[in-house]
Parts: C-alpha cells; structure tokens; sequence
C-alpha cells in the first residue's frame, strides 16, 4: 500500500478469490486490515505467474511454514533481474535455514535482501511513523527498497549484515512470548525491563555465534523490534503469550489468534540448535519445557535469577560467547 501511494504499480498475490475482488472493488482487507483503505494502484491478484512477470521487485510476505513451498513455485517465473526481498521473521520448520538461504536458492537471481523492524502492520497501516531495516550486501537492492518505501510516514535505514537482522525479527518473537506471559503475571516494570534485556542479550549470544554483527542488535531490527513486539497486544506472539499466562493451553491460544505466531515454531528450531552449539539461553530453554513438556509457569522468570551467565553484556566482547 505504501508502494501504491508512492506512485508504484502494485501487484498483491493472494490465493483467496473473494479477499481479491474484496480488495479490487472495495479497497479493504477486511478479514486482515479491517478499517484500513488501500490504495486504487494497489491490484489483487489470484494469478501468480503474472504477479511476478509485471514485477521488479518481489516482497515474499508468507509465514515461514509455507515460504519454501511459495519460494520453489515462484523460482521458474523469476529472471536476473529481479530482486527478491523477504519480510518474513522465522525459520523453515523443515531444516535449520533463513528465509533468505530458501531465497538464495533460486536459479535465476541473487539480488537479494531482508526487511525487518518494529513493524506492526496494523500501526503501519494507520499511518504510525515508522522504522524499518533493508538488510543487503548489494547496495542495488537497499536503494531500490529505500525508494520504493520511504514515505512521510515509513522510513527505511540500510544494514550490510543480513544474517543480524534477519536473526533478530525472527528471535525476537521467541521474547515477546515471554513477555506477553510475563505481563499476564503482573510482574514489575524492573522484572519487564530484565527479561527484555536478558532476551536481547540472549539473541545476540544465538546470532553473534551465526556470524551475525552484535552491534545490529542495537539497531531498530534488533532492540527496537524487540521493544515494539514485547510491548503490544498489537503482536500475535505477546498474545500467545499472554494468553498462556491467563491459563489458557497454548493450542487454543494459538486458534483463538487465527494468524501466525512465528514464535512457537522459531522457539523449537533455536532450542534444539542451541543444544546442539552448546549456546546459553535460559528463557527460551524455559519456555520452551513451559510450551512444550509441561514444565510450571514460575520457572520460566525465575531461571534468570539462577543461571551461570554473569556477564552483563558478554556477546558484544571478547568474552565472546563463552560462559560466564
Ligand atoms: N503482521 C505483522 O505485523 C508483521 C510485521 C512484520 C513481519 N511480519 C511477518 O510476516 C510473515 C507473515 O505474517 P502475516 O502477518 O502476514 O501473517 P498472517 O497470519 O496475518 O497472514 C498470512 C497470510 O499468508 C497467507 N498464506 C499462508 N500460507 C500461504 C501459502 N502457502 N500461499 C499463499 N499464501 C499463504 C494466508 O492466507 C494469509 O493471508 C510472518 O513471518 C510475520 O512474522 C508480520
Ligand atoms: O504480530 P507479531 O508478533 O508477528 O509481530 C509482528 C512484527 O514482527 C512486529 O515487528
């Protein structure tokens, strides 16, 4: 919608026949963006094949679990010079890889890059001022997103480090999980304040280990997204959250959403590769035995208070990833 108010021509792939004429002739989402009016330049489309033939650039906005699948029926349409970028925030279910490895994939075209940020779309959509991050070592591609989004309302920065940002909008929903338990709880704003921090330094120990820049985390994909989405109600992830900690299963936390909450499956992809890495993070571990083996609630916060990490900020020096 940005892009269309822009002036661009703007093709939406979706595969629902009715939110397509929905949108053409009415100009609303109504099942997604109730209350928000697209822009007239804005065409939806059931037919993929010429989504992509009328496009330069492919933003792939589909939940991990199907962007594989989405990935290898749009590789055969793609040429040299497209660019492709991703603003998806987890990881493939199948295997421990990026969306962006599942990008690189394809034959035809390696100018490639990742939007991430504290991007809730429904503040976006009313028009909140906005940051995000266009991640890319091709300056072709962060020039190219820069000008097609940055708007009164929506500004993009550029980052070189890919792997950090596209790390960060994937872990960070992991802690707005904890976070959406934590204030369900009624903790302190000091307890809010630690968990958000620990979780950032969590983060980083995971990404830093991955090749990612620590200093990312600073930035608006890193500290900031995590801020937003462990702050809102407006996140799906701090709902299931909160939900969970107002007694409810995670199951029926999850239906009752009826979007995606990258966080649950991203949560199991990092615990087993931490394990594997031997990577220290207690409150994923936590929430993890809490989601998934039945473990009790107050063991989640409280494993911050008993851990072996001392080091305030240990993933940004030479202490490195070691343990305290
Ligand atoms: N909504 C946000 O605020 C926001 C902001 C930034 C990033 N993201 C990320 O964007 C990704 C998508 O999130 P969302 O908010 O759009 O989720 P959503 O659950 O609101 O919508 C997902 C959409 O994808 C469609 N879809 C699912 N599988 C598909 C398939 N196989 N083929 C075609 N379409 C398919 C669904 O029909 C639905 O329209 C997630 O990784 C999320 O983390 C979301
Ligand atoms: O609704 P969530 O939890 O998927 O969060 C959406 C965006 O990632 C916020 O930046």
């Amino acid at each position: 919608n940005i892009m269309a108010n822009n002036g661009y021509q703007v093709s939406q792939w979706m595969r629902n026949e009715q939110q397509v004429e929905e949108i053409n002739l009415t100009g609303l989402n109504s099942r997604y963006l109730p209350g928000a009016e697209l822009h007239h330049e804005l065409l939806a489309t059931s037919n993929l094949e010429q989504a992509i033939k009328d496009s330069d650039t492919i933003f792939v906005s589909i939940p991990s679990k199907s962007f594989e699948q989405v990935v290898e029926r749009i590789a055969p349409l793609l040429t040299a010079d497209k660019l492709l970028i991703s603003t998806t925030k987890g990881f493939n279910p199948n295997r421990f890889e990026l969306m962006s490895d599942i990008l690189r994939r394809n034959p035809a075209t390696q100018q490639i890059g990742v939007l991430s940020g504290p991007n809730l779309a429904k503040e976006i959509a009313a028009g909140q001022i906005t940051g995000s991050v266009i991640a890319s070592d091709d300056e072709k591609v962060r020039s190219r997103v820069i000008e097609l989004l940055k708007s009164k309302t929506f500004r993009v920065y550029e980052n070189v480090d890919s792997t950090g940002v596209e790390l960060a909008g994937a872990l960070k929903n992991i802690y707005a999980i904890v976070c959406g338990l934590a204030k369900a709880l009624k903790v302190g704003e000091n307890t809010m304040a630690m968990i958000m921090t620990r979780s950032l330094a969590e983060m980083s120990r995971f990404a830093v280990h991955f090749g990612a820049n620590p200093m990312t985390f600073l930035g608006l994909a890193g500290m900031g997204d995590l801020i937003a989405t462990c702050s809102s109600p407006l996140s799906r992830n701090y709902r299931v959250g909160f939900a969970i900690g107002s007694g409810q299963s995670l199951d029926s936390a999850v239906e009752e959403i009826g979007e995606v909450a990258e966080g649950v499956n991203t949560l199991r992809m990092v615990v087993e590769e931490a394990s594997k890495h031997q990577l220290y993070m207690p409150l994923a571990v936590g929430l993890s035995r809490l989601l998934f083996d039945g473990a009790k609630l107050d063991t989640l916060i409280g494993s911050m208070m008993t851990g072996e990490q001392k080091w305030d900020v240990e993933f940004a020096t030479e202490k490195g990833t070691k343990h305290g």
